[in-house]
């Protein structure tokens, strides 16, 4: 495939899982090295989730060998690790294509292939949507087996023990392959991982409950030998049961994940026996097989394009700090001027910044693991006892925490900080991290006060003006990626809640932005001037509570009112409307439009080409400014130059 050098005699004898089944034990283990080398080939020309990918190879290669997907139900966990099965099931050819526009999906996707039975981005979903598979199964849909592939990581996720405590309940046949790499995208924290890394270093392990069903005698020697002795030094039980079996699993392991022959005799071991929920517990190694990538600290979890001899990533110039950077900056900086300041962040310090602060204040800041729900109660419970949490938490993934900022923190009116990072459209990861709906859904919590920055100077003073605010719980969102390269103030200002700021005064349109896209929104008003159109732009800073004072005044003085922001219907646009109908503003006449994403989930590509495709560039900013105009002018039987 492509125009690569590396040769893959095995790999182009499949063109789907089926395929696999005629190859011998030892050329499935020939077809995973191949795989490994292709998946590193591909990746260095597109970017993406490299060190995942790498540490499930053969694995991937050992379920579709024993398994009959599509009939039988594959479940990647977050998906990030899904490469080399998207290569074994058909879409070898548009690898290249990967998390581009009109390309393939960077994760699993329903609509993709039929081997992706159910889409994910979002972690620690794959158990849950297994045992859904399996009672269908048992409920007479045409299902066959479910197996559900989870990292050590994802399985720190509350929701990965709501499944295993239903599906021990329930006691359906499903897989369950713990795919263990000692990495999150970060290292790893908590108790748990303690206890998987015990199992991981004390095997081989396999169970009672294993041997009583049979399972053992079919193991590989590595696996069965010395189980007892192993079972006993990790539970301190001669007959104890691990975690895994007290929620009613059978635990078989711990597997080598990179050892084909092993892992083919143990899942054909586990396919043959089980008649309950099973967890295979496989140990890899997160980047396996690529030095670059194992000799990193991230271990290349995401990458940019980069040198397959060297492993040189090829990064961006960079004309602006990014806003994530002026963040973890800036947060570290007031964090030194107030040691009531706390941060928390769910198993993402570098990709929210917080991990300057960490390096500084390693005591005050607390990643929890993938646990958004966790992460926002944590942070009530720190705010009531008075002190000053900051909860950096993208966007998107702030949609797993929303019964906890409901009934936590702003019903008890508790000031915990929220800074959402990737607000708004975010590029190759696509819709499921689009940071789309926290305006709308944060905006209408009593309590709540709702920011968006306009630049990186911007985000600055937020910071500042959230350390500030004791009166209850307090939002700043910001985009991903660099701001407007605008000059940085030394210390960031408090900023009067509920109060925007007017950049530039004209006379025909107001264009009113709220958040990071106020870039575009100058651009579109100098497309407007070039015109002879007069523009005002404000920058709004508040969608609770709204400047009402400033747009009565934008709406008073204009023709025509356009808000402007990177958020989905219902946000801050809605409010806007919502407070002129209710002043009794709207009855005027004047030309409103409210600029916002559209209703329907946008793919991957650069985010400027999303944003084209939400309409939502200087260009349509212009053209909706113009249409309000002309509408205006009509209405009022005026003629518009
Ligand atoms: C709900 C949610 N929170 C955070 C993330 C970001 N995230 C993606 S992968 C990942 C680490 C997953 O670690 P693991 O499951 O061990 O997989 P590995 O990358 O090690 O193979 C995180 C935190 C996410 N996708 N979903
Ligand atoms: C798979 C996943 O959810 C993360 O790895 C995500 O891709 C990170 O995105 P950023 O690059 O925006 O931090
Ligand atoms: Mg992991």
């Amino acid at each position: 495939m492509g125009d690569f050098t590396i040769h893959t005699p095995v790999l182009d004898r499949v063109s789907g899982p089926a395929d696999l089944k005629a190859l011998s034990d030892a050329e499935l283990a020939a077809l995973a090295g191949e795989l490994r080398r292709e998946t590193i080939e591909v990746v260095s020309r597109t970017g993406g989730h490299l060190g995942s990918s790498l540490g499930v190879v053969e694995l991937t290669v050992a379920i579709h060998a024993v398994f009959n997907t599509p009939l039988d139900k594959l479940i990647w966990d977050v998906g990030h690790q899904c490469y080399p099965h998207k290569i074994l099931t058909g879409r070898r050819d548009r690898m290249l294509t990967l998390r581009q526009a009109g390309g393939l999906s960077g994760f699993t996707k329903r609509s993709e292939s039929e081997f992706d039975p159910f889409g994910a981005a979002h972690s620690s979903t794959s158990i849950s949507a297994s045992l859904g598979f399996a009672v269908g199964r048992e409920m007479g849909m045409p299902v066959g087996d479910t197996i559900a592939v989870i990292g050590d990581g994802a399985i720190t996720a509350g929701m990965a023990y709501e499944a295993m405590n239903h599906a021990g309940h329930l006691k359906s046949r499903m897989f369950v392959i713990l795919n263990d790499n000692d990495m999150s995208i970060a290292p790893p924290v908590g108790a748990l991982q303690r206890y998987l890394n015990d199992i991981a270093v004390k095997g081989p392990l396999a169970t009672l409950k294993a041997v009583a069903e049979g399972v053992e005698a079919h193991l590989p020697g590595a696996v069965r030998e010395g189980a007892r002795r192993a079972r006993q030094m990790v539970t301190g039980m001669p007959g104890g049961g691990t975690l895994f079996e007290e929620f009613g699993f059978t635990y078989i392991g711990p597997v080598d994940g990179h050892d084909v022959p092993q892992l083919l005799a143990t899942l054909r071991a586990a396919r043959a026996r089980a008649t309950g929920p099973v967890l295979i517990h496989a140990v890899t190694v997160k980047g396996k097989g690529y030095a670059p990538a194992e000799g990193a600290d991230d271990k290349y979890h995401g990458v940019a394009k980069f040198d397959v001899a060297t492993g040189a990533q090829v990064k961006a110039k960079s004309n602006a700090p990014s806003y994530t950077a002026v963040f973890g900056q800036r947060l570290t900086e007031e964090a030194a001027r107030d040691p009531r300041i706390v941060g928390i962040t769910a198993a993402m310090p570098g990709g929210t910044g917080l991990d300057v602060m960490a390096r500084r204040f390693p005591a005050r800041v607390f990643d929890v693991g993938i646990a958004e729900q966790h992460g926002v109660t944590f942070a009530a419970g720190l705010a009531a006892s008075g002190m000053k949490p900051f909860c950096a938490i993208y966007s998107s993934f702030l949609q797993r925490g929303y019964d906890q900022i409901v009934h936590d923190v702003c019903l008890q009116n508790l000031p915990v900080r929220f800074a959402i990072d990737r607000a708004g459209l975010v590029g190759q990861d696509g819709a499921t991290h689009a940071g789309a709906f926290d305006v709308a859904f944060l905006a209408n919590l009593p309590n709540m006060t709702v920011m968006a920055c306009g630049d990186e100077a911007e985000l600055c003073d937020m910071i500042a003006t959230a350390v500030a605010h004791e009166a209850g719980p307090i939002a700043f969102r910001y985009s991903r990626g660099e701001g407007l390269g605008v000059e940085m103030p030394e210390r960031g200002r408090v900023l009067e809640i509920g109060k925007g700021r007017v950049l530039r005064r004209g006379s025909d349109v107001a264009l009113l932005s709220f958040g990071a896209h106020l870039g575009e929104v100058l651009a579109a008003a100098e497309l407007l001037e070039a015109e002879g159109i007069s523009v005002t732009v404000a920058d709004a800073r508040f969608a609770k509570p709204l400047d009402t004072g400033m747009i009565e005044q934008l709406i008073e003085d204009h023709a025509a009112l356009i808000t402007v922001e990177q958020g989905s219907t219902g946000g801050f646009g809605a409010l806007v409307l919502h407070h002129l109908a209710g002043a009794g503003l709207l009855e005027r006449g004047r030309a409103i439009r409210t600029m916002v994403l559209p209703d329907r989930f946008i793919d991957q590509a650069a985010p400027g080409q999303m944003y084209a495709w939400a309409g939502l560039q200087a260009s349509d900013i212009a053209t909706t400014a113009r249409d309000a105009l002309r509408r205006e002018a009509v209405g009022k039987g005026l003629r518009l130059v």
